[in-house]
């Protein structure tokens, strides 16, 4: 039986800014309801300003002003307890995390201090929820670090004198150190090269099975989303418009929006044409009526003018929020499924 770890309900979450008395309000998470289950890796998808970041920030419960939840739950499971984003305390927060609820952030250099020894660092993050000190605490670094393929040298190190996939292995590390059960990376290996990007990829797969932890994985790579979620979640203009399992997502699309995405990626021995996607997502703060795809949507009737349309089950375990799901054709012919194989 699958368990959910995390349920979100009807989530709102806009950046209310006000510029010499004009209130400007930016949607960028505007009614998103969804869950995430024990052990799995849900990837979040979407072009940029999508609203990718702003969704994790808030499931990181890492809110700051102008943001603001304005509506809706999310409710985590942890082990300790339950706790809503929406409404926890700042002491609340602090209890989880590192230890339940833990974050890989974009690019490893604006993580880690540039004056501070890695060893340092790790203390910083480690110490206090893990409980241990001496050589207790010493040994579960030490064996993290061999987990991670790093020499304990790296704790004697500053950030500088590493590569950047040491770095990001590091930030992986401790990230990861305490065990926690939630783990969120954004987009964790873009300024990586291929071969350690696949390096680094392999390691968040591999400490995810050891930890049994549950992983949201945000990346604008499909490629990446091919080869290492479960289910993959597409974000467009501040809503989740389609979710469903990766192969289904790759092979039987159920949103245009989703059709054009895996589209996009180059395989071997396809020369077909297919229609490029044009424009850009809307402004968040002045969004379109009815399906906020329907200017860029090759599909779109007058009803997605007019009426937004919900995110409804289209096939198991697959959702799609698209009012013309029934009459969308994956734009990729099986055989060049390359990403899949
Ligand atoms: N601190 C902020 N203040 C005001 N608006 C913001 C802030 N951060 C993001 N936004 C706006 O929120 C919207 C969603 O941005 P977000 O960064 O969440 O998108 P994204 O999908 O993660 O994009 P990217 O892939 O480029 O990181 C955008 O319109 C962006 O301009």
């Amino acid at each position: 039986m699958t368990q959910d770890l995390l349920k979100v309900e009807g989530l709102k979450a806009y950046y209310q800014m006000n510029y010499y008395g004009v209130e400007r309000e930016v949607r960028a998470v505007d009614d998103i309801t969804m869950t995430i289950r024990k052990n799995e890796i849900y990837g979040i998808a979407g072009e940029s300003s999508s609203g990718k970041t702003s969704f994790i920030k808030v499931l990181a419960a890492a809110i700051r002003p102008p943001m603001r939840i304005v509506d809706g739950s999310v409710k985590y499971d942890f082990k300790n307890g339950p706790m809503d984003v929406a409404t926890a305390t700042p002491a609340q927060i602090e209890a989880v995390r590192w230890k339940h609820l833990s974050y890989i952030m974009q690019g490893s250099m604006s993580v880690l201090n540039p004056v501070r020894r890695i060893g340092r660092t790790f203390e910083d993050f480690a110490k206090r929820p893990l409980g241990l000190s001496g050589p207790a605490y010493r040994e579960r670094v030490l064996n993290h670090l061999e987990r991670l393929k790093l020499p304990a040298e790296v704790l004697n190190a500053y950030p500088h004198e590493l590569s950047g996939g040491m770095r990001q292995r590091v930030t992986i590390g401790l990230a990861t150190v305490c065990h926690p059960e939630f783990v969120i990376a954004d987009e964790p290996t873009t300024a990586l090269d291929v071969v350690v990007q696949k390096e680094v990829l392999g390691l968040i797969r591999e400490i995810q099975q050891d930890m049994g932890s549950s992983v949201v994985f945000v990346t604008h790579d499909m490629t990446v989303h091919a080869n290492m979620t479960d289910r993959v979640g597409i974000i467009y203009a501040g809503r989740l418009v389609e979710e469903g399992p990766t192969r289904q997502m790759f092979f039987a699309p159920k949103h245009p929006y989703t059709a054009h995405l895996v589209a996009s990626l180059p395989r071997i021995g396809d020369t077909a044409q297919r229609p490029a996607l044009e424009g850009r997502p809307p402004s968040l703060a002045n969004p379109p009526s009815g399906c906020r795809f329907h200017p860029r949507c090759p599909l779109a009737i007058d009803k997605c003018r007019t009426d937004v349309p919900p995110l409804i089950p289209v096939a198991n375990d697959h959702r799609s929020a698209c009012w013309r799901w029934q009459d969308v054709e994956p734009l990729v012919a099986p055989q060049h499924q390359a990403v899949m194989a």
